[in-house]
């Protein structure tokens, strides 16, 4: 049997504020599904993609239970292990981590850091490194390639959202976690970033998304996973999703 691309059991999370944000959480999720996340806000979805991100550790985090995304427990990787981990999982979050004061070339090919050597990322600073393949990326999300050369700070909401996924698709990750990528977007561009999520040639097999739009869910998602009070309060196919899942977790 092949390894699955997560696979979580019997999970706590608890902040050091004392605040458990996750509890008894057991999900496996296999490659090639595409799950949404929904639920209500503080229900733990970010502490869950953070979880497999690796990005928990940065909030001095408390994990118990077991943890294994792509056959390896983030918590527990260290140095090398760590920086290939990292390029396999790509993640798209709330607050875009984009640097504002360099230029959309750089934050493209940030992507690419952690296959680059340390010289060669340094040297890209001064002159940047495939240029081409990141003009193509952003186009590819619908951004003129002339705002290569334009810091990020001096870009709108929007603006930044597409070098943030043009970035993902630079870094070419084996699984994509997305935290609410269309909170702050327009129709159009949230379908464009929902398009990217499943498109077939698209380097990521596995994609976990939180959401707050049950109806984008039903359409790019294979399976939904409702989280509430940092439980796992529904866990379906997309076909089998209904009103009642939504409402387990979205009345008060
Ligand atoms: N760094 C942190 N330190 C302490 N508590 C936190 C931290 N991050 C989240 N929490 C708490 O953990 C719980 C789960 O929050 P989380 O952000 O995972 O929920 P969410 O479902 O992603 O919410 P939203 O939809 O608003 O992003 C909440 O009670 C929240 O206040």
């Amino acid at each position: 049997m092949s390894t699955p691309a997560v696979r979580l059991s019997g999970v706590d999370v608890t902040y050091p504020n004392g605040t458990h944000a996750l509890v008894g959480v057991d999900l496996t999720i296999d490659v090639g599904e595409r799950v949404a996340l929904v639920g209500p806000s503080g229900g733990g979805k970010s502490t869950l993609l953070n979880l497999l991100s690796g990005r928990l550790l940065l909030d001095g985090a408390d994990v118990a239970g077991e943890v294994g995304v792509l056959g390896a427990d983030p918590g527990a990787l260290r140095g090398r292990k760590r920086r290939r981990q990292a390029v396999r999982v790509g993640t798209v979050r709330q607050g875009l981590d984009l640097v504002g004061p360099l230029r959309v070339v750089h934050n493209v090919n940030a992507g690419r850091l952690g296959t680059w050597s340390a010289v060669r990322s340094l040297v890209s600073l001064a002159r940047p490194a495939e240029r081409a393949e990141a003009a193509s990326a952003v186009e590819r999300f619908g951004l003129d390639p002339a705002l290569l050369d334009v810091t990020v700070d001096e870009l709108s909401g929007g603006q930044r959202q597409r070098v943030a996924v043009a970035r993902v698709f630079r870094q070419a990750p084996e699984l994509l976690l997305a935290d609410e990528p269309i909170a702050s977007l327009d129709p159009g561009l949230s379908e464009l970033v929902l398009e990217m999520v499943v498109d077939p040639t698209a380097p990521w097999s596995t994609s976990i998304v939180s959401l707050h739009q049950p109806d984008f869910a039903r359409r790019f998602a294979t399976r939904v996973v409702g989280v509430r009070d940092g439980r796992v309060a529904f866990d379906v196919p997309v076909e089998q999703l209904t009103e009642r899942h939504l409402a387990t977790v979205y009345e008060r």
